[in-house]
Order: C-alpha cells, then structure tokens, then sequence
C-alpha cells in the first residue's frame, strides 16, 4: 500500500513537526532512477482509453483579445462580452492577450517564484503550514496527508488580498509579488466585470455580490521538477479550481491539459498570454451556465516545469449560491446550494482532489 506521509526530511526547521521531502529534493537525488512507491500510480494514470490531443483547427482555444474589452468601441466591447460569454460556456477557460500586466513583469514574477524554490529547504519549511488560510503555505504534492499517492509537486500558496503577505526571501520577491498581485487583481476584476455583462447582469454584479473589495486572492505556485517516469506519476490530478477565476501563467514548459468535449486538449504555452480558467464559484454564480473546467498537470522527464495560478475569489465570508436574478422556478430552477467560500474550502482541503468531487458536494 502506498504510505500517504512523504518521508520525514533529515533536518527538521525551528519549531515545526510538519517537514516533509520535497519533490525538489528527489528529483535532485544523483541516483534516482525510478519514483519512490508513494508517487506511483499502480496503474498507469494517464488511462489508455482517454484521449490526449492537440487543439483542433475546427475548433480552437479561444483567445480573447483584452484591448478590445477595454475600447471605447460599443461594438467591439460586446462582441468581446459575446466572445468571453461563450468561451466561458464552451470551455470553461480561455486565453487572454493584449492585457495589461507587462511581459517584464511577468518573466520577473516567474523568476522570483523560481528563486523562492531555490531557497534550501529549511528556509522553505518554514511556511510548511497546514490551514487553507495560513498566508503563506509551502507543501508538496495535494494534501499529503490525503492523498493516496503522491503527486510530483511541490508548492507555495500565498494569500495576497484582501491584506498582503510575503515570504522575506528571496530578496525582491516582496516588491515583484506586490505589483504583480495589483496588476493581476486589477484585470480579474475587469474580466469580471465583462463576464457579469455576458451573463445579462449589470457591470458590477460580481464584484459587488462576491464582495470583492474584500475579496481573496491567492498566488499559487507549482514546481513540477523532472521526473524519472513520468507515464506513472501526476503533477496534478483532475480537477476545477475554487473561486471565480484563475489566471494560469507558465515557464514555457508544456503540462497543462484542459478536458473539453471528453479529450484532454494540451495547452501549450505562449508568451505573455494569460491561461483563464472559469472556477467553481463562477459555475455556482451562474447556476451551471458557465462550466468551471477540469484540468491537470502532467509532467516529463525534461526540462523543470513551473506554474503560477492567481486566484480571484470571493472574500471567505461570502456565501456563494446562483444569482436570483438567473433563476427562474420553472425553467431554471437553482442548481447548488449557497455555502460559505470558507467552507468550500476547507472541504476540498479534506478531501482528495479530483474532477469535480467538492463541486458535486454542492449540486441539488
Ligand atoms: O500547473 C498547471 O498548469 C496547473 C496548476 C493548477 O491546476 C492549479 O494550481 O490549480
Ligand atoms: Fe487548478
């Protein structure tokens, strides 16, 4: 049976009985040739009856060009609202060029996440927390203590509104994780505002009833380092987000796959593109118009793989149930039940992640 508590790291950090091996540290081993039981899938993951397939032509990723949501052109705006609207219906995710978070400050951003995985792992252990609230929370894999097998993942998640917080090293990450988290909250916010006009509400309507001026925003790192048999490991399982958006950027490394139409579509990655993944909470507001999508990361033997997820959520004190003015008794009655985002959280945090398990906890 595969044991679901990593292997106890040698040097533990101050105060801490948390300490875990990171995959990092692993992959770093000189011979390791094969992946320690826990990681492996007794069974290859990546079943052979799914199918794994590049965009089709015929029917391709949607890009949304954001300079056209912020024109003064009528026409263009909605045309873009129409655009993101079916994106969001079709896919459940979409890729956005043309914003306004720089090219150098997103390579800056990716290179400090980097720094912060370079760190030795006493200093990253310190932040090895174990509430979906701690600001900042170092782990590995899901939820280790959950998880059946282990994924080939380490991370860091950092809580950066409503109040900002910061890991002290790596030096400078403080100042780039600043801008990058009001460049990044500033456009979710703006998306928003489109995506609450593509589904027939006033402007605002998200923002004000998800109360985002207290809303939570999280950047979430993931570290997926080479791995030596990739076919029976996972970076990440199956699954949807929390919250309303994600905006996906990667370092270039290929992993991400999306689930549309019953395929696993490899979304590869382009410069200064913005991945945006519908979450839950946008599926629950929406009563199901809008479908949060399932994705997952795998990983290779190649190159080190990162990704940064900066989630756009409601404030963890909001209730998030199907907008009243969607619903209709008759023809479209509410679909989930309202419950806290704190609490949505945590129930994920208790669960194993996978597909829409938490998500099916809330439908009627
Ligand atoms: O690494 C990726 O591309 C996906 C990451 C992800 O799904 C997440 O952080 O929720
Ligand atoms: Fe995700």
């Amino acid at each position: 049976m595969a044991s679901s508590v990593p292997p106890e790291v040698t040097k533990k950090s101050k105060n801490r009985t948390t300490s875990f091996k990171s995959v990092k540290t692993l992959s770093e081993s000189p011979d390791l040739t094969s992946i320690p039981f826990s990681y492996k899938f007794t069974t290859n993951p990546h079943d052979k009856n799914e199918i794994v397939a590049d965009p089709d032509d015929n029917d391709p990723i949607p890009v949304i060009d954001y300079s056209l949501l912020a024109t003064d052109t009528p026409d263009q705006r909605a045309k873009t609202i129409r655009d993101i609207g079916k994106a969001c219906e079709e896919w459940g995710f979409f890729m956005l060029i043309n914003h306004f978070v720089s090219k150098s400050l997103v390579e800056k951003m990716v290179d400090q996440v980097f720094a912060f995985f370079n760190l030795r792992e006493e200093e990253k252990q310190e932040y090895a927390g174990k509430k979906v609230v701690d600001p900042i929370r170092y782990g590995t894999s899901f939820n280790a203590s959950e998880d059946r097998v282990l994924f080939w993942r380490d991370f860091v998640k950092i809580i950066v509104h409503p109040e900002f917080h910061s890991p002290v090293k790596p030096s400078g990450f403080r100042e780039t994780s600043e801008e990058y988290s009001r460049r990044t909250w500033k456009l979710g916010r703006e998306l928003l505002k489109g995506i609450s006009e593509s589904l027939g509400l006033e402007l605002n309507y998200i923002d004000r009833t998800m109360n985002l001026d207290s809303g939570l925003q999280m950047l979430a790192a993931n570290l997926y380092p080479p791995c030596p048999q990739p076919e029976f490991a996972m970076g990440m399982p199956p699954h949807s987000d929390h919250g309303l958006l994600n905006l996906l950027i990667q370092n270039g490394v290929s992993g991400l796959q999306v689930l549309h139409k019953g395929k696993w579509i490899n979304v590869s990655s382009t410069s200064n593109c913005f991945l945006v993944l519908v979450s839950d909470h946008l599926e629950i507001m929406s009563n199901g118009k809008y479908k949060s999508v399932v994705h997952r990361a795998v990983v290779s033997n190649g190159a080190t793989r990162m990704s940064l997820a900066t989630v756009i959520a409601p404030s963890l004190e909001t209730v998030v149930e199907p907008a009243s003015e969607l619903l209709d008794n008759e023809s479209n009655p509410a679909a989930y039940v309202g419950m806290k985002h704190i609490d949505y959280m945590e129930l994920q945090r208790s669960n194993q992640l996978y597909g829409k398990s938490v998500l099916n906890k809330v439908k009627i």
